[in-house]
C-alpha cells in the first residue's frame, strides 16, 4: 500500500487535533507514516498509532528547536526522497503552508493548499478547496511528482484505527541555508480554558453589533455553553473590544469549524475569507439584508442581546 507522510503538529509531544485529522484522511489514500520532529516522541507515538500511523519517523535534533521551518523541510524532503510516498499531508497553518511550499519546490512536485477534503482518486489524491467567499468549490489533483497537500483543521473528524507503529529514528542533514535564521526565544501565548481558535469544533464570533468590550461577555457566555472558541470581526478588535489574536478573516485567523456562529457581523468579504469553509454557519443579525445571511445555513433576524441569552437558556434547559 502506498505510503502517505503526515507532518506531526505537536506541543512538547502532545499531538494536536489537526494531526489526528490528517492521519484519518491519510488512511483514505494509503498507509500513514507520521514524521515527528523534536524530543518527546515517546509520548506522541501512542496517540499517532491510535489514529493509524504504521510508522513514526523521529527526527530529534537541536536544530528543530533552534531554527524556523527549515528542519521540517529538510526532514520531509530527505524522508520522501528515500521512501517515495504517494503524498505528503501537512496542517494548513502558516508553518505548514510554508513548509509544504518549500518541500514541493525541492521535490519538483505540485502543491495544493487549504484543502477542506481529500479523497483517493484514479491519479492520486483529489482535493476540495473553497474559493471566493465559498462561491466556488474547486476540485483539484497534483499532476507532477509527490502530491504535497496542506489541509485545513476540521476537514475530517478524527477516527481511531489503532496500530502499533514502528519507530524509525532519522539522521537528517541540515543544509547551510537552513541556519540562515535562528530562533532566540519562544514564549507560549497566554490562553484560557477555551479551545484554540483554529482547532475548535465550534467558534462563536462577535462583531461591531456587540457594541463594546464589556458586551463580549454575551458572546463568551454562548461560547462557554457550547465549549467553543471566541472569534471577532476586525471592526470589533480594531475598536479594542477583543484581542487581535481572536480576529477571524483575511488578515486574521482562518477557521473551519463544524459550527460557526456570527453575531452582529455583517459578513464583509474579508471576514468571509476566514470562515467560509465552516461546515455549518449560523448568523444572528438585526438587519435582514446583511450579506452574512447569503452565506449562512441558518439565520436569525433579531437583536443579539435578546437572541443569544435565549439560546443559552434553551441549551441549558435541554441539557438539564
Ligand atoms: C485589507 C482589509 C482586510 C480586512 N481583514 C478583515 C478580517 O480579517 N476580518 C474582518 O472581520 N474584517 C476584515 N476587514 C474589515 C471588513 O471589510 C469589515 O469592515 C469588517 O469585517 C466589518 O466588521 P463587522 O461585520 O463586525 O461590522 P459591520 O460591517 O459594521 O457590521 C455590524 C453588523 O452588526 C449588526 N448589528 C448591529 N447591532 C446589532 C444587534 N444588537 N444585534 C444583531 N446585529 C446587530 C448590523 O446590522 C451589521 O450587519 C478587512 C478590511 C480590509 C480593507
Amino acid at each position: 500500500m502506498a505510503e502517505i507522510l503526515v507532518l506531526v503538529d505537536h506541543a512538547e509531544g502532545v499531538v494536536r487535533k489537526p494531526t489526528l485529522e490528517l492521519l484519518t484522511l491519510a488512511r483514505r489514500l494509503g498507509e500513514p507514516s507520521a514524521v515527528f520532529l523534536g524530543p518527546n516522541a515517546d509520548s506522541a507515538t501512542e496517540a499517532l498509532g491510535r489514529y493509524g500511523a504504521h510508522k513514526v519517523y523521529v527526527v530529534d535534533a537541536p536544530e528543530v528547536d533552534e531554527l524556523l521551518v527549515t528542519p521540517a523541510v529538510d526532514a520531509l524532503t530527505q524522508i520522501a526522497g528515500s521512501t517515495g510516498p504517494a503524498a505528503i499531508l501537512l496542517p494548513s497553518n502558516p508553518d505548514g503552508k510554508e513548509t509544504g511550499a518549500r518541500v514541493a519546490l525541492r521535490l519538483e512536485s505540485g502543491l495544493i493548499t487549504d484543502a477542506v477534503d481529500v479523497v483517493a482518486g484514479e491519479d492520486g489524491p483529489v482535493t476540495e478547496q473553497s474559493a471566493f467567499a465559498a462561491t466556488y468549490q474547486v476540485t483539484a489533483h497534483v499532476t507532477r511528482g509527490i502530491a504535497v497537500i496542506t489541509v485545513k483543521p476540521n476537514a475530517a473528524a478524527p477516527e481511531p484505527a489503532p496500530v502499533t507503529p514502528e519507530v524509525e529514528k532519522w539522521d537528517v542533514t541540515f543544509g547551510p541555508a537552513s541556519a540562515a535564521a535562528k530562533v532566540l526565544s519562544r514564549s507560549p501565548r497566554e490562553r484560557g480554558d477555551r479551545p484554540e481558535l483554529t482547532e475548535a469544533d465550534i467558534v462563536v464570533s462577535g462583531g461591531r453589533g456587540v457594541n463594546g468590550a464589556e458586551n463580549f461577555a454575551v458572546i463568551e457566555r454562548v461560547a462557554d455553553t457550547l465549549g467553543a472558541a471566541v472569534g471577532a470581526s476586525r471592526a470589533a478588535v480594531d475598536a479594542g473590544w477583543y484581542p487581535h489574536s481572536h480576529q477571524v478573516g483575511q488578515t486574521g485567523t482562518q477557521v473551519s469549524p463544524q459550527l460557526y456562529l456570527a453575531a452582529g457581523i455583517s459578513g464583509a468579504i474579508q471576514h468571509r475569507a476566514g470562515m467560509q469553509t465552516s461546515k455549518t454557519i449560523v448568523a444572528v443579525n438585526k438587519d435582514q439584508d446583511a450579506p452574512i445571511f447569503e452565506l449562512a445555513d441558518y439565520g436569525v433576524v433579531g437583536d443579539l442581546f435578546q437572541v443569544l441569552p435565549q439560546l443559552v437558556e434553551e441549551i441549558e434547559r435541554r441539557r438539564s
